[in-house]
């Protein structure tokens, strides 16, 4: 089975690029631009990748993308990724990146960008891989600076495939980033928000009624209402599920009690991805094998979950016709 879902051609719709920085890359990284780690050895840190809940991780992870400063940094990070993820049989990437998390150390979003945009080219010219970019936005942070940094944006507008909503969510609701939204809107913006990971299964109906996404990232806790998991099914939205994050970020207690066959049970359309790969335990292909043992699905489910995003991925129809066709041959 690990040998087919290596070869199985793959989508991941859900993941953050920041988190897909590995502690060796980090070390490398502090070293090339003169910081210091909290941590004295690769060892030190993933043992510090012990996390009680979402905002635990992420203290660990605005602090382990502060050695990105450079141009060839986020290039560095994103190739880094991409030939990780290229390796394990992954076709398309659609990435999340945190533009305010990196000006607010002083990085310039061309910076950000340059390096994001070079790996993307590279990637697809070069590695048979597809990429898109979601710019997402910090919930945690007010929202005026978000739809400052979007109106900051304007060159790249063009080159972006949507907005996103992340970072902490309790108390955040998308209610709070009504503005940001209809502004993408009005830019032509596709949207996505992460929802109902550790929010309530309120926060996906706000952000499908308030914020007008096409997908929500997470949702795991539509479960939670019949109404919603109605609503979900009806106008099947796509759910980007992160199942070895749930299990790191104590969504879940173990995967095994991860609610994906209830999920898969309900009639959604349920994508699997890795979220932050480097702090939870692997990438796209570990969260497919971590599924087997946990749920004991066969090809049949795996290639149903890659084609579900295939089919929502930020591609053209060229692309997205021949990823289906090579998933389909598998
Ligand atoms: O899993 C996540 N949830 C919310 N925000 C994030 N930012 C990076 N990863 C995550
Ligand atoms: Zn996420």
């Amino acid at each position: 089975m690990s040998d087919f879902l290596r070869h199985l051609p793959k989508a991941e719709l859900h993941l953050h690029i920041e988190g897909s920085l590995e502690p060796e890359l980090m070390f490398q990284l502090a070293d090339r631009n003169g910081i210091e780690l909290p941590y004295a050895t690769v060892e030190e840190a993933k043992a510090a990748y012990d996390f009680k809940d979402l905002q635990g991780f992420l203290n660990l992870y605005y602090q382990g993308m502060n050695v990105l400063r450079s141009e060839q940094d986020f290039y560095d990070l994103a190739m880094d990724y991409f030939k990780r993820a290229r390796s394990e049989g992954v076709l398309h990437i659609d990435m999340h990146f945190d533009p305010q998390a990196h000006l607010q150390r002083g990085v310039p979003l061309e910076v950000v960008m340059a390096g994001l945009l070079r790996a993307k080219q590279e990637a697809e010219s070069q590695l048979d891989l597809s990429v898109g970019m979601i710019m997402a936005f910090l919930r945690d942070r007010p929202a005026d600076e978000a739809l400052h940094v979007l109106e900051q944006a304007a060159p790249y507008w063009k080159m972006l495939d949507a907005i996103g909503l992340d970072s902490a969510e309790r108390d955040n609701p998308p209610e709070k980033f009504q503005a940001l939204f209809a502004r993408a809107k009005e830019l032509g913006l596709v949207r996505v928000a992460h929802a109902g990971e550790e929010g309530p299964a309120a926060y996906i109906t706000q952000a499908l009624d308030l914020l007008d996404v096409q997908r929500i990232d997470h949702g795991v806790r539509c479960l939670e209402s019949e109404d919603v998991v109605q609503r979900l099914k009806e106008s099947q939205t796509v759910l980007t599920v992160c199942p070895l994050s749930n299990v790191s970020l104590k969504v879940v207690d173990q995967l095994d009690q991860h609610p994906l066959p209830a999920l898969l049970e309900a009639g959604l359309k349920v994508t699997i991805s890795s979220d932050d790969p480097a702090y939870f335990g692997g990438g796209l292909l570990e969260n497919h094998i971590a599924c087997v043992d946990a749920f004991g699905w066969g090809e049949d489910t795996f290639k149903w979950l890659n084609r579900n995003a295939m089919e929502e991925a930020f591609v053209s129809d060229a692309r997205r016709a021949e990823l289906l066709k090579r998933l389909e041959a598998a």
